[in-house]
């Protein structure tokens, strides 16, 4: 598999705290890529400069070869609030406002795959927020972005609709080959959607564990799943 995110030797200080310390880390062309850890650990910091957002104090990120240093335009990213524009409609908020045949073919195609077809005329107002993340999601799928960065998309909706969600973005990233990292608090939702977690302890990643049971729900499986959620929350809650 080709690598398409390279984190060499990233250190980001504010003023003199750390917030992330001599990170290392390679994600592969279509995997999925979970970071979790306690609040204040430092993976929103690594998100952020993953897309571009903020700058190493050292070391360097790379995709596909070419050093970030600069907003990423070929990575795309999802928030827990959904940053809709409330003045435009459910494709607008895709399309930016852009009228092109293509733009609004490639709307209305992803607003199918994600079962809001019907509501591509509406306005965010009218939409549960649920439906809202899916726009959120659709939008980010805009252009077909090379990388996923998803930071606690799912923070905000309740347990059904959560799940639902969980099921609906691991089924599109597998279907139309994303590359996707997403940071979460949710130890379970990690295990149940990445092939492979990294765990941020103390601002330095402490352990990256392999996740051959991703996307299953077998028994057998969510049995193998529990083992390694409680496996990573021993790692985190345990005293160094
Ligand atoms: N802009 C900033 N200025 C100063 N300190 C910051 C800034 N951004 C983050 N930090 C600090 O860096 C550390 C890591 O923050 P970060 O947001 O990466 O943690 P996190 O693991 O994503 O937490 P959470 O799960 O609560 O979102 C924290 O101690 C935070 O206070």
């Amino acid at each position: 598999m080709q690598e398409l995110i390279t984190v060499e030797d990233v250190t980001k200080k504010y003023g003199n705290k750390t917030a992330l310390g001599n990170a290392n880390l390679k994600i592969e062309q279509g995997e999925f890529v979970a970071l979790v850890g306690m609040s204040g650990s430092g993976k929103t910091t690594l998100l952020r400069m993953i897309a571009g957002l903020e700058q190493p104090t050292s070391g360097q990120i790379r995709q596909a070869g070419q050093v970030v240093d600069s907003i990423n335009t070929n990575a795309r990213v999802m928030f827990q609030d959904d940053r809709l524009l409330p003045w435009l409609s459910v494709r607008e908020n895709l399309t930016f406002g852009e009228h092109s045949k293509k733009d609004i073919t490639e709307a209305d195609s992803l607003l199918n795959l994600v079962g809001l077809d019907e509501y591509a005329d509406v306005y965010p107002e009218k939409l549960s927020g649920g439906q809202k993340q899916r726009v959120a999601l659709a939008r980010a799928l805009m252009s077909h972005p090379k990388l996923l960065l998803l930071d606690e998309p799912l923070g905000a909706l309740d347990a059904l609709t959560r799940l639902n969600m969980q099921d609906l973005i691991l089924q599109i990233c597998r279907k139309r080959n994303f590359t996707t990292l997403l940071v979460t608090h949710d130890i379970n939702e990690a295990v149940r959607m990445a092939n492979r977690i990294i765990v941020v302890k103390n601002s330095m990643i402490v352990r990256q564990v392999e996740n051959p049971y991703q996307g299953q729900d077998s028994v057998d499986a969510e049995a193998k799943q529990t083992g390694i959620v409680n496996d990573i929350l021993h790692t985190i809650y345990e005293k160094d």
